[in-house]
């Protein structure tokens, strides 16, 4: 086999793909940040506001712009805005932001970025919430949530990111996603996993009724990237209703497959959600494995164990043309 070289100008030109650099894992909390008020509710969801009392966020900064290139190519860091400054910069921001979501505290350091220092061309920022639960404390009229302690939570938490640029007239979001990451939910019957594919390499046995264990990122972005900020709170698609919508589909459905299950979510929440454009997921089936199903008197119990390695999953992103097929059926 031979190997043309390649010599056209795409090669040697200097228009690489990949030039960043940035801070990663920069963990910061805000006390007293501005509440999320008057959002609009939905059936599947209790989720009405955030008090926002403590506000903690995993940061991710990603810096571009070609005035960096020296400092790759030449050493020369007279550019550099060293990645500790990026710390300190988002660090000192959080206290002068005044709104109530991830996404707006993203656009608004992104900002400050680009407003700041003329040598960034673009900037992407990217964070996870750190989530606190409320803490119920008993009051006058039972239990009332503690407006001073909060547990540290290990449950699903905010995701947002976004990019932005310098347009002609201002600075511009090129892209932007939204998303809730980390959920973990388990179904004890009212799934199957049947009909697939049966040749010379399938040992799993066919399911009527499994209980299902799975992980699941559900991302989305807006039509408008606007309403991802949170600034018009009716528009604003808050991380906690999407988790409970994914939770009531779970409940509801009886799906086949975790591939049915997924879709039948994004439906629901293109369904809720009109200023949506997409939503996509990443799904891992982490079900158990079943040791016994003989325990006399309890038709339905089971007893099960941790499935070993390796790991299902499954990737999927639709738009608003998956409901409207949906309703022409
Ligand atoms: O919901 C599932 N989808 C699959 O594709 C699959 N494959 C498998 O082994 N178990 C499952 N479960």
């Amino acid at each position: 086999m031979s190997y043309s070289k390649e010599t056209d100008d795409d090669t040697r030109s200097t228009d690489r793909r990949t030039m960043n650099y940035g801070k990663e894992k920069i963990a910061v909390y805000r006390t007293y940040a501005t509440p999320l008020e008057g959002v609009r509710t939905i059936p599947e969801s209790s989720f009405d506001g955030r008090d926002n009392t403590l506000f903690g966020l995993d940061v991710r900064v990603q810096l571009e712009g070609e005035e960096f290139l020296p400092s790759f190519s030449e050493g020369d860091n007279s550019m550099v805005v060293a990645t500790d400054t990026m710390k300190n910069f988002v660090h000192h921001q959080i206290g002068e932001y005044d709104g109530a979501t991830v996404e707006g505290f993203l656009d608004f350091v992104g900002s400050q970025f680009l407003e700041t220092y003329s040598q960034i061309d673009a900037v992407k920022m990217s964070a996870n919430e750190l989530p606190f639960d409320e803490r119920p404390i008993p009051g006058d009229e039972g239990f009332e949530p503690s407006d001073l302690v909060f547990r540290v939570s290990d449950n699903e938490s905010a995701f947002g990111e976004m990019y932005l640029d310098r347009g002609q007239d201002g600075l511009v979001v090129e892209d932007q996603t939204s998303g809730v990451t980390g959920l973990e939910l388990v179904k004890v019957n009212g799934s199957s996993f049947t009909d697939y594919v049966q040749d010379e390499y399938t040992t799993l046995p066919e399911r009527e009724d499994r209980t299902l264990y799975i992980s699941l990122d559900v991302f989305w972005t807006y039509e408008d990237s606007e309403d991802a900020l949170g600034m018009d709170p009716q528009r604003y698609v808050p991380a906690e209703q999407v988790r409970d919508i994914a939770q009531v589909v779970f409940h509801e459905v009886d799906s086949n497959s975790i591939q049915d299950l997924i879709y039948q979510i994004g439906l629901r929440v293109l369904r809720r959600f009109p200023q949506l454009e997409t939503v996509s997921f990443e799904a891992n089936n982490r079900t158990w494995l079943e040791v016994r199903d003989d325990i006399e008197g309890a038709e339905k119990a089971r007893v099960l164990k941790e499935p070993p390695r390796p790991t299902g999953y499954q990737q999927f992103s639709m738009n608003r043309g998956d409901l409207d097929e949906e309703a022409s059926q």
